[in-house]
């Protein structure tokens, strides 16, 4: 690798890097009825908004490594006829995703870091696939946000890679983060790459950039 590619010498700790661990760290370490308390707060402040209330075709994601989970909005979100994506890695490794719909039946696999997708080895999958643009609403997991609206992921890139057509013109869904109120830091370091998000949702409150 050139020295070039590489933001950190090797033999310095990348800072980001130990920053996402202990965020990751502190959401594995909630107990199972702080998840729930946290999932039921979330999604009680989701439905409230206007991003998630006008749309009919939302992505979100299951809940991987402690993440805040917001499945307990699945249930509403079919009484109100909106249909459901979830994120699933594209082949041929370009690190980034497809948008896939989930419904009762949809067959699942586990993908390369062990999170259920729905199987797109099917013949059908290609109907089920929808444009990134073509999505309403996208709800994104993180691992750490700021004051500013500021969003860290797991650091592969995936949907800072999917979405960066969105700052160009034309139609775009919105984005809405997600995150335990534990993963809040003070300030973020801000990449060129890093899309901006419409705002930040956590149990405890909601960031508008
Ligand atoms: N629930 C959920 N689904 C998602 C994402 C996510 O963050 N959460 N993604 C958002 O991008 C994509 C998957 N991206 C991921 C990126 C890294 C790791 C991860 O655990 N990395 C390990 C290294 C694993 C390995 O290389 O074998 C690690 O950092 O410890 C997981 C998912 C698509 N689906
Ligand atoms: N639009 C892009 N085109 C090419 N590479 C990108 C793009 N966006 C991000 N990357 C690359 O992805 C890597 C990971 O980025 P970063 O650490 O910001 O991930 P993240 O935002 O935590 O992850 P994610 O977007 O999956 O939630 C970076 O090394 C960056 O070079």
């Amino acid at each position: 690798m050139s020295g070039l590619s590489k933001p950190f010498p090797s033999d310095s700790p990348d800072p980001r890097r130990q920053l996402r661990q202990e965020l990751r760290r502190r959401r594995r370490a909630l107990t199972p009825n702080q998840q729930r308390n946290a999932a039921r707060a979330l999604c009680r402040r989701l439905r409230q908004l206007p991003e998630i209330r006008r749309a009919r075709r939302v992505a979100l994601y299951l809940p991987n490594d402690g993440e805040i989970d917001p499945s307990p909005l699945i249930a509403w979100l079919k009484d109100r006829s909106v249909r459901i994506y979830l994120p699933v890695l594209k082949p041929l490794s370009s690190n980034s995703l497809w948008f896939v719909h989930y419904h009762r039946g949809t067959p699942m696999v586990r993908n390369r870091f062990g999170i259920p997708e729905p199987d797109t080895q099917h013949g059908a999958h290609r109907a089920r696939r929808l444009p990134t643009w073509a999505l309403d609403l996208i709800l994104l997991p993180l691992v750490g946000f700021d004051d500013q609206g500021q969003r860290m992921g797991m650091g592969g890139g995936f949907y800072d890679r999917s979405l960066a057509f969105t700052r160009r013109p034309g139609p775009r869904p919105r984005l809405l983060g997600l995150a335990h109120e534990c993963q809040r830091v003070e300030q973020l370091p801000v990449a060129p790459w890093d899309v901006p998000l419409d705002a930040i949702v956590s149990d405890a409150r909601i960031i508008r950039p």
